[in-house]
């Protein structure tokens, strides 16, 4: 193995080892390998049904792979539950927004700290003080992911009213209170227009910057896995098709082949 080779291997946060997940007769996943390094934002594109969101259930616990390993710096993680994984150091958002409704959006992001709160009731009783010098940390990192999304303005409206733009802001926030290591990302930009997409962006890559979070980020918008995606794997019908710096793998011949036959399908 050569020293350049040695120091990559050292790099890599997350590993996925030949994959595969049935659903009855249904292979989404057909032996999917991939590394993600350390500090990288990579990007998981592909069609629609192409295998991107039960990848990423598979890394977080929701769908554990039958078949294959997933392991997150060096550890396997496979089978484990997703709140084992979520406390291992892995935090996603969700396609669809997935925030607690009547809930202020302080109150939202608050809950990403859920992971570092003590279980027990009787020892915060007993242990008061130090439940309150807890409470005062959360906050105190609640107020700087506040600061770093900029979502001082409606920090009290409940999330129901606030744009879309801002939910999915939100729902970033409170990923990134849990202090991910490995941070997954399920198309932070659908339903956005051009100005809100922009600003997700920035947010995505200020965070990467403030907090040193390696990230994968499922995005059907390509102008966007271009210009933030350090390296990509494109999947398509469960099987991987191309992988590499983000604009060779989304040019390759299959992609693009794999994307009109698509649209053809679709007519
Ligand atoms: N829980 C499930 N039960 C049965 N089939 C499923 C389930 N989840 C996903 N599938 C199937 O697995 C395949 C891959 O779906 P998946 O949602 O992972 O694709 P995707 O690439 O994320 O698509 P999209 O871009 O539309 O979100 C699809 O054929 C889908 O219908």
């Amino acid at each position: 193995m050569t020293q350049t080779q040695h120091d990559a291997d050292q790099d890599i946060v997350l590993e996925c080892d030949q994959v595969n997940r049935w659903f009855g007769g249904l292979q989404a996943l057909k032996g999917i390998s991939l590394s993600v390094r350390k500090g990288e934002i990579f990007g998981l594109v592909g069609p629609n049904g192409s295998g991107k969101t039960t990848l990423v259930n598979a890394i977080t616990g929701f769908y554990p792979p039958q078949q294959g390993q997933i392991r997150f710096l060096g550890e396997p993680i496979n089978g484990l539950k997703p709140h084992c994984i979520a406390q291992k150091g892995i935090a996603r958002t969700f396609q669809n927004v997935a925030l607690f409704r009547g809930l202020s959006v302080l109150d939202n992001i608050l809950l990403g700290r859920h992971i570092f709160m003590r279980p027990s009731i009787m020892a915060s009783l007993f242990y008061w003080w130090w439940a309150q010098k807890e409470e005062v940390a959360h906050r105190v990192k609640v107020e700087e992911i506040i600061d770093l999304l900029q979502l001082e303005s409606v920090r009290d409206e409940p999330v129901d009213v606030i744009p879309l733009g801002m939910q999915k802001r939100v729902e970033l926030a409170r990923a990134l209170c849990a202090e991910p290591r490995f941070l997954v990302l399920d198309e932070p930009m659908a339903g956005m227009n051009q100005e809100e997409k922009e600003y997700m962006v920035r947010f995505i890559l200020d965070a990467r910057e403030a907090m040193g979070t390696t990230m994968l980020l499922i995005e059907h918008h390509m102008d966007v896995v271009t210009a933030i995606c350090n390296r990509a794997v494109v999947l398509n019908n469960g099987e991987k098709i191309a992988e590499g710096p983000t604009r060779e793998a989304i040019n390759d011949p299959a992609v693009v082949t794999a994307y009109i036959g698509k649209v053809k399908d679709a007519a």
